[in-house]
């Protein structure tokens, strides 16, 4: 009796306290909140920031960022997180370019996208700022001049379209199940694969035969794929920067990006030493003009101003930077535009008749596109575009501030602050493209030719309003080799096969560097008849 006494008359004053405190820290976080001076700004507590407005969210946190920017005044958020930086998001034009163009110098990408990166990237393109930047755009550009692309689709996208693809799709088109229908083909599969053979081309000069079935799968892109997604696990882990944890124990996922990159890194040094060979062999005339060529070729002393370790290594990064940045981002349009295109017959129908405008004075027996009849084709043109504006293969992309500084609607920034884009949600604002934003419509894009009754031209439409490139001098240094290849796979495959989908296909639009399609594509290839 007496020791209930005891204990009870001590309960009481614990809970009054537990109690008062309670409602000190709830009062406490609504004053605070209430106080918050931003606009449409996630709900956003003392110490763990916005984290419960994320775990809420947690399976749909594009979707949710873009409720939030729309409906923000400005198209502008900000919030915080247990253990990150101040963070940023806008989808107003005027800050685009204010980020990506007036203000380029205090916007590179900064130090959290680059160590999380580093292991894989190194100080290639895709993760350089400064210097080691600038000297990699210079030199690559070249790359890009009109006429590596004329030869580029000649010589590379041609060939593998003629002797990979169509005999893949001919073969997908008579293949039956035991009930005689088509079998399915994933086609966001035969994409990504036919764009890590093309940009190995382009960067190393190599063919790792992805599209062949009959060779056996390379390691090298089985290590690539495992390395990329395995790293970027590293930017959405629950608790910031634990994989540094794992990474110094060598346990888990960490364990096995390492071993990943330890083979992107052996192929890639393997490539290198045999082409530095190839080089003196034939008197420093390299046989391949590829951006490895050109990067070899350099003076040791221009590559010194740019970076801090061996050459080679630099060498490496910067060609493991471009598979990355060229990999992807085609295969991942086009997966959505085919999926697009084969629910809106009406489209196909206009990019068959271009098609057959431009190759109806065409000799007999000449097969695909040169780059000038791609350039003619101003309705598939709209139609890649339109498709990206909704799907775009990068949704977001992230700076870092290195000084204080006010975006053009009023955001302040500070120093630090991570500052993002967002393409994905600018694509679905009524302010930019009107009330039918949603809608997939190429002719958003053209305007009729005033030269030619009856044709239409392309119109672009302003960089920073539409960033699916990125803008101003970090631009998509592929923009223009990513077009004409995927206009030339379009062409070739929408002039020979209608690709059907279940017409119940509900895809779900995922994002890790580039954006894919949750599943595949699982599409019938139906041979035409004409
Ligand atoms: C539809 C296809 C493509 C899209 C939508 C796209 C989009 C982008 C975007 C948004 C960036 C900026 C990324 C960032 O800074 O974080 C970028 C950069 C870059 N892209 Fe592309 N890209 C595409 C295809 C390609 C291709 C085929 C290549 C060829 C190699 C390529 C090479 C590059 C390079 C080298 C950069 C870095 C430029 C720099 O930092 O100066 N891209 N791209």
């Amino acid at each position: 009796m007496e020791a209930l006494f005891t204990t009870s008359s001590l309960e009481m004053p614990i809970v009054i306290t537990i109690t008062a405190v309670l409602l000190i820290i709830v009062t406490i976080l609504y004053v605070l909140r209430a106080e918050s001076d931003d606009k449409a700004t996630p709900a956003s507590y003392p110490i763990v920031g916005s984290l419960f407005s994320f775990l809420r969210n947690r399976s749909r946190l594009r979707e949710y960022f873009t409720e939030l920017v729309i409906r923000a005044p400005s198209n502008t958020i900000k919030f915080h997180r247990l253990g990150m930086r101040n963070a940023v998001i806008t989808a107003n034009p005027a800050n685009v370019e204010h980020l990506l163009k007036t203000r380029f110098e205090n916007y590179p990408k900064g130090d959290f996208f680059s160590l999380h990166l580093h292991d894989l990237l190194g100080t290639g393109i895709f993760n350089a700022d400064g210097e080691a930047w600038k000297l990699q755009r210079r030199v690559a550009s070249y790359e890009f001049s009109t006429r590596s692309l004329r030869d580029f689709i000649a010589e590379t996208v041609q060939r593998e379209i003629a002797d990979r693809l169509l005999p893949l799709l001919r073969k997908s088109a008579a293949s039956t199940d035991e009930e005689g229908n088509v079998r399915r083909l994933d086609m966001q599969e035969v994409l990504k694969r036919f764009g890590f053979d093309n940009i190995c081309k382009v960067a190393f000069g190599t063919d790792p035969g992805c599209l062949d079935i009959s060779l056996p799968v390379s390691e090298f892109a089985e290590a690539f794929d495992v390395a990329t997604d395995l790293i970027v696990k590293r930017f959405f882990h629950p608790v910031p920067f634990a994989w540094k944890v794992m990474r110094r124990l060598n346990v888990g996922s960490e364990k096995r990006l390492r071993e990943a990159i330890r083979a992107v890194h052996n192929f890639a040094e393997g490539v290198i030493r045999t082409r530095k060979t190839e080089m003196i062999s034939v008197c420093a005339a390299p046989t391949h003009q590829d951006l490895l060529s050109r990067f070899l070729s350099l003076d040791g002393s221009v590559m010194g101003t740019a970076q801090k370790g061996s050459n080679d290594d630099f060498v490496r990064d910067i060609v493991i930077s471009f598979i990355l940045a060229g990999r992807d981002t085609t295969s991942s349009a086009l997966t959505w535009f085919f999926w697009l295109v084969s629910t809106h017959p009406h489209v196909e129908q206009q990019i068959e008749r271009e098609i057959a405008r431009l190759t109806e004075c065409k000799e007999e027996g000449t097969s695909g596109f040169s780059y000038e009849e791609l350039k003619e084709m101003n309705y598939l043109h709209a139609s890649i575009c339109e498709s990206m504006r909704l799907y775009p293969p990068v949704p977001s992309d992230t700076k870092e501030a290195l000084q204080d500084d006010v975006l053009p609607d009023g955001t302040t920034v500070r120093k630090g602050t991570r500052v993002s884009y967002h393409p994905y949600a600018m694509g679905r604002m009524e302010s930019i493209w009107g009330a039918d934003c949603l809608e997939f419509k190429p002719e958003r894009w053209l305007k009729e030719d005033e030269n030619e009754n009856g044709s239409f031209v392309f119109v672009s439409e302003n960089a920073f309003k539409y960033p699916v490139f990125q803008a101003g001098p970090r631009i998509c240094l592929g923009k223009e080799m990513a077009f004409t290849q995927m206009k030339c796979i379009a062409a070739n495959v929408i002039k020979e096969f209608s690709l059907k989908v279940e017409p119940d296909l509900n895809p779900k639009f995922v994002s890790a560097l580039a954006s894919r399609m949750e599943g595949g594509l699982p599409v019938k290839v139906v041979k035409k008849t004409n």
